[in-house]
């Protein structure tokens, strides 16, 4: 019998009405087989805030928002008062941000991993986004910062201003869709906002077209901060570590690591739907189900540390739930 068979029995085992625990029970069956083990734990969960700025945002103001709200909202999560800080507080989850490219200089301070390649992804509309050899550090530094950190379950948050753009031309590069599917109001724009968003997107994807390798496409549209979770994806599945996915950005991520290798997959927990235009179709195509439908479309990881207690509670029925056989009940009737 294979570890997932015996996961599955174990749990029908167990005092409920078969599969009464819907969702939940295929979930603690997923982190049984992720960590390798049908008494699965997780422990020290490492909330990791990648954050990058982008060329193309700063270029063509494809967001509702200025550039300069990366470097403040770094500070802001930093200091505990971003959403992420208050969730990431509330379910005990330790707390990193990376700057993987912030156009800022931070000071040296506990949380913060501080960035190790120039600033900013350059304009993917006048050429890639990074470079091969950038792309390809950017990668290491993500792997890097989770090999640093302990236990056995990474959650991924982002931020950075225009990182939907990159996102939403990875999602057409690599989940097939077209820009009309995947192009949306990211942090609010209004519908003639995004519909020159998606007319500076399209140039982006005519320059690119002849990108086919998966890190070719990701050095082509970026961001930096993607490319990092690209590798905590990684790291994270080869160390048999869970890797909670939070919404349209990391989602794109997840879409780079699965055309890199498809056996990232089963390490990673989609936490929510997120309200983003286009991440139902990312979903759809990784074969994913998300946790939650509650409309966020924030990042930073807030759908992700929202879902943590799920995991949790999935670990906890896998364990110490009481058989029919332990707590004599009577089991189904033949
Ligand atoms: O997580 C999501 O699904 C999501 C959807 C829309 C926007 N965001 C966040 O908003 C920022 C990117 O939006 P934009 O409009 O600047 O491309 C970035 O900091 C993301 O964390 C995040
Ligand atoms: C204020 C603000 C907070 C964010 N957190 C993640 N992306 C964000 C974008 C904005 C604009």
């Amino acid at each position: 019998m294979n570890l997932e068979q015996t996961l599955r029995e174990r749990l029908d085992a167990k005092t409920k009405p078969i599969g009464s625990l819907g969702r939940l029970e295929d979930l603690a069956v997923q982190l049984g087989v992720a960590l390798g083990t049908d008494e699965p734990s997780l422990d020290h969960p490492q909330m990791i805030v990648f954050a990058g700025d982008h060329g193309v945002a700063a270029a063509h103001g494809v967001s509702a928002y200025p550039r300069d709200v990366t470097w403040q909202m770094v500070k802001n999560i930093l200091a505990g008062g971003a959403a992420v800080s208050v969730l990431a507080r509330q379910h005990g989850i330790a707390l990193t941000v990376v700057d993987c490219g912030v156009d800022h200089d931070f000071a040296p301070q506990p949380g913060l991993v501080l960035r190790k390649v120039t600033p900013g992804t350059a304009d993917s509309t006048q050429g890639p986004a990074m470079t091969a050899a950038e792309c390809a550090q950017a990668i290491q530094h993500g792997r890097e910062v989770v090999r640093a950190l302990p236990g056995n379950a990474v959650l991924l948050g982002e931020l950075g201003i225009g990182n939907t753009s990159a996102a939403s031309l990875l999602c057409a590069a690599l989940a097939g869709c077209t820009l009309d599917d995947c192009v949306g109001p990211g942090t609010g724009l209004d519908a003639a906002g995004v519909l020159r968003k998606r007319g500076v997107l399209q140039r982006a994807l005519e320059l690119h077209k002849h990108a086919s390798e998966p890190l070719q496409v990701l050095a082509a549209y970026g961001g930096f901060e993607i490319a990092a979770m690209v590798g905590a994806i990684q790291q994270a599945a080869q160390e048999r570590r869970v890797v909670v996915v939070d919404g349209f950005i990391s989602t794109s991520a997840v879409l780079v690591a699965h055309a890199v290798d498809p056996k990232v997959l089963p390490s990673c927990v989609f936490s929510h739907r997120s309200g983003e235009r286009g991440h139902e179709l990312m979903l759809r195509h990784l074969g994913a189900k998300p946790l939650l439908d509650l409309g966020l479309r924030l990042g930073e990881g807030s759908g992700a540390a929202l879902a943590w207690p799920l995991l949790v509670s999935a670990c906890l029925i896998m364990r110490d739930m009481a058989t029919f056989e332990s707590a004599r009940v009577s089991g189904k009737t033949p």
